[in-house]
């Protein structure tokens, strides 16, 4: 994965540091192309993953659109050159400031959670004189088998509107004359990896289109979110998540009609992989029954070990002695500051350079202040200068 070159430029670099191989990031977006957007399939951005203007440019170039969640994701999506007809906006909570801000863009689609939230965009549309554009996002009540915290389309789950409501929303709709609606929208949870729920989802959203149907909406376009994971263990062998069985399943289960648009919103599964948090070992501390390998990044730089037991694979890239079985931990006054335990690694001494890998997606952009810890900088592979290597 890391050039011997690309090691000694690092070693000159502060750390920690976020580094992207942007050669990956080409190969992966190609393959999104190759098996999704050729069958027609519209491919969103989930911005949330990854905001960094080198990657958003990747995905502009690709003709992806964006899928945002706040109302500065969507001022941040046009800064970076999509157009508004690009740009889907979710999101369970979002305040009057960042519906006008899609309003005032006039944004492909208003992803609605509620009812009460489809009557604030009607009021506000109104007041505007615009017409929003919204698709529903509806609950399936799907697992997606995955970590609680992630998991998004079940009844219990704060997301989308639950069956039980579309009777009173069928009586609303009508009298929203400042809503057109366009679409449904799902998404079941994030790090999926097991595709049997995405056929249970395709067969929820047959079911729940023809209740639509049904009603005398004819839905332009169905949104079915994103969600797909990537392999954390073992992010050398398999780089890429299979992008091809992943469509070729919605080619195979959901029931598309005549000039029905089909879209997706993929975060981590396209920019998971091509980034690594790049750190240094500070101390080699003894504990009772472990050695401690104290590292200078920590959860406020990668918060998913601490927030949902994620477990990242490490490169050591500067030692290749024999293994010995570490604690990886970070700096950070938190006991849940620590990346792996147990984890067999090369030795290594203070000055140690390693590589936490599959950091390319909610890595960055959930870093923290906490202990006043400064944001760390980014580096891409295509612009970093990679020092000669002598031997
Ligand atoms: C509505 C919505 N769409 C898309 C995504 C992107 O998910 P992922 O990064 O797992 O593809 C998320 C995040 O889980 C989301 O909440
Ligand atoms: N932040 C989560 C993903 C949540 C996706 C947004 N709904 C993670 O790091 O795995």
């Amino acid at each position: 994965m890391f050039k011997k070159s690309q090691i000694e430029t690092f070693k000159s670099l502060k750390t920690p540091f976020y580094f992207y191989d942007m050669d990956l990031l080409d190969k992966t977006i190609e393959q999104v192309k190759l098996h999704g957007q050729s069958k027609g399939y519209h491919i969103h951005f989930a911005i949330k993953a990854n905001y960094n203007f080198r990657i958003l440019e990747k995905m502009l170039e690709a003709g992806f659109g964006i899928d945002c969640v706040s109302g500065p994701e969507i001022e941040r999506s046009i800064e970076a050159g999509f157009s508004p007809d690009q740009i889907a906006f979710a999101g369970v909570g979002k305040t009057d400031e960042e519906i006008q801000i899609g309003l005032d863009h006039d944004i492909f689609s208003f992803n609605c959670e509620s009812l009460q939230e489809l009557e604030v965009l009607n009021d506000l549309a109104s007041q505007s004189e615009k017409v929003a554009k919204v698709a529903l996002r509806l609950n399936p009540n799907v697992s997606a088998k995955t970590h609680k915290y992630i998991t998004t389309g079940l009844h219990e789950n704060k997301f989308g509107i639950h069956p039980d409501r579309f009777s009173d929303l069928f009586e609303l709709l009508p009298k929203l004359a400042a809503i057109k609606l366009t679409g449904i929208h799902f998404h079941i949870g994030s790090q999926v990896t097991d595709l049997e729920s995405y056929r249970q989802l395709c067969e929820r959203v047959n079911e729940f289109q023809n209740i639509f149907e049904g009603k005398g909406y004819n839905l332009q376009h169905i949104n079915l979110g994103g969600g797909l994971g990537i392999n954390y263990k073992k992010p050398e062998e398999e780089a890429m998540p299979n992008f091809k069985s992943f469509f070729e399943l919605f080619d195979n289960y959901l029931d598309v009609k005549p000039d029905q648009e089909v879209h997706f919103e993929l975060g981590r599964s396209i920019v998971g992989q091509c980034g690594s948090l790049i750190s240094k070992v500070l101390f080699i501390k003894e504990g009772v029954s472990t050695h401690f390998a104290v590292i200078d990044a920590g959860m406020t730089e990668l918060i998913r070990p601490a927030l949902y037991q994620a477990e990242h694979s490490i490169n050591i890239l500067t030692s290749d002695k024999e293994p010995i079985t570490y604690d990886v931990v970070g700096p950070i006054c938190e006991s849940s500051d620590t990346f792996r335990r147990g984890i067999s690694l090369p030795e290594v001494q203070r000055g140690d350079l390693l590589a936490i890998r599959s950091a390319g997606a909610y890595g960055e952009v959930m870093s923290s202040g906490f202990n006043l810890r400064k944001q760390v900088k980014a580096y891409y592979s295509d612009e970093l200068v990679e020092k000669a290597v002598t031997d």
